[in-house]
């Protein structure tokens, strides 16, 4: 096994976004480099924790975690499209493995992931069938949270599994950081979004398109101060980051889901996917060390926007 981190935010306004040139620019420097560091290290396979915004998983039925066997990007917010390219028996023997590491685990023969599992392949790698990936969803958006504690012990559960493994595996986590875009809530939907979250599944394009349209808008307004929405935390964001480039990931353990939203934000919870990978990387390789950090708040993105590169400490520069 030899194994890499990439962690990135994501945000679906990317292509949809008034920011500026000079920070798209500066973002695609940022971008630029996680994209070199996937290719020189070249994985043979990707193990991608992301969460799913209501596309995918709904409250009918809310693991918190789920390994797919399985994949199809659903294509929300102009993003890629259909099958990707899942190892089946690999997961089937991480899902496994997992469940006999004592965290229990849902699988899926048929996930359905959004831009929050497809952005990053699309990013690092221009599409979703460049590499075979194993799409891992952590819930990131429907309360209730499992505690943080668990969310590192699943990380570690798959890391025991990827150490043993004989292959090359980027980890990729998706999301965060600090950000509280107007995803419906299920203590406050109305009975239009209630349906939605309990099983909203393959919306028609006209109500996807809505849908979208009132997250473009609520950008725009946010971007000018005008929005109801909670502000970026750049401070949370910063002291998040340094706290998993110090590798003493237990620190987070206790944090709990309220206080986490009431700092950061509603949808701060993607920063689940950072956590359960870098647990992942610890558990298989032991140190690591981050060799690129990038941090921006973008309020046209909606996002606290983070972009982290991360070796075990014994590999090459
Ligand atoms: O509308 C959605 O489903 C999500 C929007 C969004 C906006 C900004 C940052 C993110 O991580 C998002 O998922
Ligand atoms: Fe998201």
């Amino acid at each position: 096994m030899t194994l890499a981190l990439v962690n990135m935010s994501h945000s679906p306004l990317l292509q949809f976004s008034e920011a500026s040139r000079e920070v798209l620019d500066d973002l695609d420097g940022a971008f630029g480099a996680a994209r070199r560091f996937a290719a020189d290290f070249d994985p043979d396979l990707i193990v991608l924790f992301a969460p799913d915004h209501y596309n995918g998983f709904f409250y009918e039925l809310m693991p918190q975690f789920c390994i797919g066997y399985e994949a199809t990007g659903v294509g929300d917010y102009d993003s890629e499209a259909g099958p990707l390219d899942v190892p089946t028996e690999i997961a089937q023997r991480l899902a496994a493995s997992v469940l006999v590491d004592g965290v229990d685990c849902a699988i899926s023969l048929k996930m359905e992931v959004d831009h929050g599992a497809v952005q990053p392949l699309e990013i690092l790698f221009g599409g979703i069938t460049a590499k075979p990936v194993i799409p891992i969803f952590v819930n990131c958006v429907a309360p209730p949270f499992a505690p943080m504690r668990r969310v590192g012990a699943f990380g570690r559960a798959v890391g025991n599994f990827l150490r043993d493994l004989d292959a090359r595996v980027l980890l990729i986590g998706s999301g965060g950081l600090s950000h509280d875009p107007p995803v419906p809530q299920i203590v406050t939907a109305t009975e239009e979004q209630r349906k939605l979250l309990l099983n909203g599944r393959h919306p028609t394009a006209a109500a996807r398109a809505a849908r979208q349209q009132r997250v473009i808008d609520a950008a725009k307004a946010f971007a000018r101060g005008e929005a109801n929405i909670r502000d970026l935390n750049p401070k949370w964001d910063r002291e998040f980051m340094s706290i998993l480039s110090s590798g003493q990931l237990d620190r987070l353990d206790d944090w709990t889901a309220e206080e986490m939203a009431a700092e950061a934000g509603k949808s701060c919870h993607e920063v689940r996917t950072w956590v359960a990978s870098h647990n992942a990387m610890k558990a298989a390789v032991g140190e690591y060390r981050s060799t690129f950090s990038y941090y921006r708040p973008i309020p046209e993105l909606i996002a606290g926007f983070g972009v982290t590169t991360v070796l075990p400490v014994d590999a090459g520069a």
